[in-house]
């Protein structure tokens, strides 16, 4: 049966600019873009009205944290992807470090077919490298591919020993799969939450230098140009890393990176006090640093954008910023803020911005979603781009609200999110 989406505003990337179209949708798959301009008879199909609003494809995360198994109290598959979805996403690829940690065939596995019962968009499962992340012994990569994981990432930590790490990428590529790295070298951070930067200095406290990342990151490319294999640097947060990563794809080493839209907006100077909502991993950098990821990514050294939503209680993160877990939650806030802050503001233009919350990681994962195309995935966001309103952690779909955002004041909201040509969620 045919459906259409009317009216919507599509961004047509040749033209650099929006286009009214109608958008025909069967079998939960694109069947037609229609020109929008004057009337038409859409023979009685069910039809949702899209207003003039932005039609896009559906948002692609490929960093969240979903929480389960075992932590149901932060998130779960359900309230996790009601979350994603208001945010405007449509496929999410959720990290392993659940309880147990996601490091056998039987938890990809329960999340999966949680996610097809309860879940409303599309879960891709990450397993872990090491057992329970403890960077001691490898999972079992064949049979973790085989239950339907993506890829393989210890994130929450960094994966210490220089030849785990080489052993695990040559099994990876001999699979086919990528590997996913949180990059963070422990015997650099001790016991720091914050960046070496203003806010340290004038608070007297000790700092996270921006090596500990980095070093990751330049072990790791030498790594992957030896073994070939598909290598992912998990929210890049420092100049260091950038360059590194601008280096090695310059000579052909087979690397992609994602940055959050925490490390694109704020930075260090910005941390009102010991504010644990302000507490996440990799920390908030120097302004200097926010300028070198904002480059990476317009120049494609940066190849998307991901929220590494990461809910944590608010009983967790009222332990104090010492005590607090790192994390802030993302779904609800990504597009607004960015649309707000680089559209808006004129430094990019809508269509840069879509294509790395979309296509871009598409590309990158072998997705075939991301792309408004005759014949793809019928995954669409509506989003008004008029409007302006407050953000309010209140109100967010997430079981956690530990948000830098509360109160800023935002334009570009999604207001209803299609998965394989099914409405998930709706605003009205
Ligand atoms: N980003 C964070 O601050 N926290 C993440 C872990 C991670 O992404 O490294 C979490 O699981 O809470
Ligand atoms: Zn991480
Ligand atoms: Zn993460």
């Amino acid at each position: 049966m045919s459906s259409w989406i009317t009216n919507g505003l599509v961004w047509n990337e040749t033209a650099g600019r929006l286009e009214k179209k109608h958008i025909r949708i069967e079998d939960g798959l694109i069947a037609e873009i229609a020109d929008g301009a004057g009337s038409r008879d859409f023979g009685g199909a069910p039809i949702i009205d899209a207003e003039d609003k932005l039609v896009s494809p559906g948002f692609i995360d490929m960093h969240v944290h979903l929480r389960d198994p075992g932590f149901e109290h932060k998130e779960d598959i359900a309230t996790g992807t009601r979350s994603a979805a208001k945010g405007g996403f449509t496929t999410i690829a959720c990290m392993p470090n659940t309880r147990p940690v996601t490091d056998t065939p039987a938890t990809v596995t329960y999340i999966l077919d949680k996610a097809a019962r309860e879940g409303c968009v599309r879960v891709l499962p990450y397993a872990a490298i090491t057992k329970n992340e403890l960077g001691r012994e490898l999972t079992d990569f064949a049979a973790l591919k085989e239950a339907g994981a993506i890829g393989f990432t210890d994130d929450g930590v960094g994966v210490q020993n220089a030849q785990m790490m080489k052993d695990a990428m040559k099994l990876a590529h001999s699979l086919g799969m990528p590997i996913i790295a949180h990059c963070e070298d422990d015997s650099l951070v001790d016991g720091a939450w914050a960046s070496e930067g203003k806010f340290v200095r004038d608070n007297g406290l000790k700092g996270i230098p921006n090596e500990s990342e980095a070093i990751h990151v330049g072990r790791d490319v030498l790594l992957a140009e030896a073994t070939g294999v598909h290598y992912h640097v998990c929210h890049v947060s420092t100049e260091q890393s950038v360059r590194l990563i601008r280096l090695a794809k310059s000579i052909g080493v087979r690397v992609t990176a994602e940055v959050c839209p925490h490390h694109l907006v704020l930075s260090d100077e910005d941390i009102p006090g010991m504010d644990p909502n302000w507490k996440m991993n990799p920390p908030l950098r120097t302004p200097r640093d926010v300028q070198a990821v904002i480059e990476g990514l317009e120049d494609g050294t940066i190849d998307m954008i991901v929220t590494d939503h990461a809910p944590h209680s608010t009983e967790e993160k009222g332990r104090g910023v010492e005590l607090a877990p790192f994390g802030i939650v993302g779904f609800e806030t990504a597009f607004p803020l960015l649309y707000t802050k680089f559209v808006l503001t004129g430094r990019w233009n809508l269509g840069f911005l879509l294509q790395r919350m979309t296509s871009d990681p598409a590309k990158a994962f072998g997705l075939s979603t991301g792309r408004l195309a005759v014949g793809a995935p019928a995954d669409l966001t509506i989003v008004d781009l008029e409007t302006e309103r407050s953000v309010d952690p209140a109100t967010f779909l997430s079981k956690s609200s530990n948000t830098p955002f509360g109160g800023w004041k935002l334009t570009g909201w999604p207001v209803l999110t299609i998965v394989d040509g099914r409405t998930v969620w709706s605003e009205a």
